[in-house]
């Protein structure tokens, strides 16, 4: 049995533009491990999102193949698509994106309900319980603080028991020491058996990870394991630099270019 969970072939995405096209990945190969948990870093524009969008079946490659265990989502139709986005995939963002309406327990029951199941109120109760929220069912957003809402959040990405869960900057609009709270339920649904892909800038939430990737330029340009929040640190300014100066040139050719940009 393959013990991936996730796999990228060769994967391409590139956008066209007038007078060029971007790579926001370039044939990306990746391998992650079952019960791991990923950060992904890199510079603004270096394909965190893409990848991200690629792995999750959001977005389709332009060339290659992604797996999902054993199963190719490259090929498959959108409505195939949308059910394996619907069960096996789990998603937290940056934003909490919860429906003020609704109680804790129905924003949680929502995905059931989209995938045309009735919602087990069990179920639900246990995917609460999980974020140490179960007394909280019956409050609405507006009666909870920004890190109970998005574990709330959290909640209702579990409620369908995936395979993988996606992070897109999950702490990105926490306080600290909120954040922490968030990323230590992350650290310990892989410790039970999950993986979990997160894209973030921060490196102390990667320091929560057991492997991040860094991207430059849509490709893995290099990984770190188990690292401390000053080794990703330094490591990322390091990148920052690079790309500075690789965007931030000086002289005639400069001013050549500056002339010559699209607006
Ligand atoms: N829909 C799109 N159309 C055209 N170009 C795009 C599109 N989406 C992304 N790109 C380009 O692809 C590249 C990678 O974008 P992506 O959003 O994946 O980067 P990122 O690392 O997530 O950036 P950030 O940290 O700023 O969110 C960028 O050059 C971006 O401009």
């Amino acid at each position: 049995m393959n013990e991936s969970a996730v796999r990228l072939r060769s994967v391409t995405r590139s956008y066209g533009r007038a007078g060029g096209e971007v790579k926001a990945l370039d044939r990306v190969d990746l391998d992650i491990p079952r019960s791991t948990f990923t950060a992904v870093m890199g510079p603004s524009g270096s394909g965190k999102s893409t990848l991200l969008h690629c792995t999750a079946g959001l977005d389709r490659p332009t060339a290659g193949q992604v797996f999902l265990g054993e199963t190719e989502l490259t090929g498959l139709s959108e409505k195939r698509l949308t059910r394996l986005r619907g069960g096996r995939i789990g998603f937290v963002f940056q934003a909490f994106n919860l429906l003020p309406s609704l109680t804790a327990a129905q924003n949680v029951a929502l995905p059931l309900r989209l995938a045309g199941r009735r919602p087990d109120r069990a179920q639900v109760l246990e995917a609460l319980e999980q974020v140490g929220l179960r007394e909280r069912a019956r409050h609405r957003p507006g009666e909870l603080s920004g890190g109970q809402q998005q574990r709330v959040a959290l909640a209702r990405a579990l409620v369908t028991r995936p395979e993988v869960l996606f992070g897109d900057e999950p702490t990105g609009a926490l306080d600290s020491t909120t954040g922490r709270g968030v990323l230590g339920l992350l650290r310990s649904m892989v410790d039970d058996g999950r993986t979990v892909i997160m894209v973030t800038h921060d490196p102390v939430a990667a320091s929560f990870a057991d492997r991040v990737l860094v991207l430059a330029d849509g490709r893995i340009v290099d990984e770190l394991y188990a690292p401390s929040a000053e080794r990703v640190a330094a490591r990322m300014a390091r990148a920052d630099r690079t790309v500075q100066t690789s965007s931030a040139p000086t002289g005639a050719g400069a001013r050549a270019r500056a002339e010559v940009a699209p607006c």
